[in-house]
């Protein structure tokens, strides 16, 4: 491999719905990635992909790409099941791989796949896009300040209705779908940094508790979970792919609570959270006011870097550690926790993989 150019060259790995989001995103609007392959199993479909996105090099197979000695890093982009195998193979390849979430079916998968990483000694992240944008790092900080006192509940969810199921590979059990995999994914991380926010690092839950319902398909459609850490946080979350819901989130403390309306995907401009103080519940005429806050209100409108799209904001962090050293956006004990806890509820709703 040639030595670092100015910008990281990643290839895709595919040329399904969230690689064409994400070369978008990364073609319009990143500093330090550009895209210069993509693969498909089909080669009128690499072909296109690299036509619409104005990529230099369509290859035929996914191991013509990862063998490309003009690229830096890979975006397995992949169904669910598929990114142990491929993302083994890119980093022996001796490319660092930004690898699609959930990062793998299980844990035991996972530690192979970082056991990978070191052996190659590339790097691998789990592209978890909504921790590079900065309206997470600031309400996160803002718990951190102590601006909402002690964070006792987080409730949050990621659910919506698919129009279209057949084909999909969020219904399918070969390919390691379900509700919990998909979406619930996100709010698993979305535990873990509060959790991490308000105590030392590294914590786990010490109690997980798991309800779903499972489709006709044999995957979970919906599902509700709960989870307590050592440090008295609790969350709840719903996951679903036959409901439809907002996705607003709230995090509430002894001295206010935080109200993101768009936390998973959040715009480029005014991304919003708002952090309320002794605001009467909707029930309540009055509010008390606790602790040293008056009642007030307040409202964030967060914009990214030169108007960033997610998916660039995305690639330029993983980019930014392999050429620049800067922290990861995601580190490997983050991802072998949420993988452990989403075992553990699978293992609840009877779905094994
Ligand atoms: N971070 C985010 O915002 C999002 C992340 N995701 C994640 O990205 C991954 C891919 O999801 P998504 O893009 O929606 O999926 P798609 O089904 O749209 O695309 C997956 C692609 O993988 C390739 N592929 C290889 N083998 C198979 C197979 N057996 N069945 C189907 N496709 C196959 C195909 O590309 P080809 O034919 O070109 O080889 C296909 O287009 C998942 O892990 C998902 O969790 C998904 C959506 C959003
Ligand atoms: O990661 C994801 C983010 O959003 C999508 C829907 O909005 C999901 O289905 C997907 O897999």
């Amino acid at each position: 491999m040639a030595d670092h150019p100015h910008k990281l060259r990643y290839g895709i790995l595919s040329t399904g719905n969230i690689a064409r989001q994400f070369a978008h995103g990364v073609q319009e609007g990143a500093s330090l990635s550009t895209i210069h392959a993509v693969a498909s199993r089909d080669p009128r479909n690499a072909l296109t992909f690299a036509n619409t996105y104005n990529i230099p090099k369509p290859h035929n197979s996914y191991d013509d790409l990862i063998n490309d000695p003009n690229i830096d890093a890979i975006y397995v982009a992949l169904p669910n099941n598929y990114h142990h195998e491929w993302t083994i193979r890119a980093l022996n390849a001796g490319k660092h791989v930004l690898c699609e979430k959930p990062l793998a079916v299980t844990t035991q998968q996972a530690t192979e796949m970082f056991q990978a990483a070191e052996q190659n000694d590339r790097h691998l992240a789990e592209a978890f896009m909504y921790l590079t944008h900065p309206l997470t790092k600031t309400y996160i900080q803002s718990i951190k300040n102590g601006d909402i006192g002690t964070p006792k509940l987080l409730r949050t969810s990621f659910s919506f209705s698919v129009a279209y199921p057949e084909n999909n590979s969020r219904f399918s059990t070969a390919l390691a779908g379900g509700s919990i995999m998909d979406i619930g994914c996100y709010c698993v991380t979305l535990a873990l940094l509060v959790a991490d926010a308000t105590t030392s690092p590294g914590s786990y839950p010490s109690q997980i508790h798991a309800i779903a319902h499972l489709h006709e398909s044999g995957i979970d459609d919906y599902a509700a979970v709960t989870l307590r850490f050592p440090n008295n946080l609790i969350v709840s979350f719903v996951s679903g792919m036959t409901a439809q819901m907002d996705n607003t989130t709230y995090i509430s403390g002894d001295n206010g609570y935080i109200q993101i309306p768009v936390p998973w995907k959040p715009p480029v401009q005014n991304a919003t959270f708002h952090i309320d103080h002794n605001i009467p519940s909707k029930q309540d005429k009055l509010a008390k006011p606790t602790g040293s806050s008056p009642n007030q209100k307040q409202s964030f409108n967060i914009n990214t870097p030169n108007d960033k799209p997610l998916y660039a904001l995305e690639a330029d962090a993983f980019a930014d550690t392999i050429l620049n050293d800067a922290p990861p956006f995601i580190t490997p004990e983050f991802s072998l926790r949420t993988a452990r806890i989403l075992d553990e509820i699978r293992s609840q709703i009877n779905l094994p993989f």
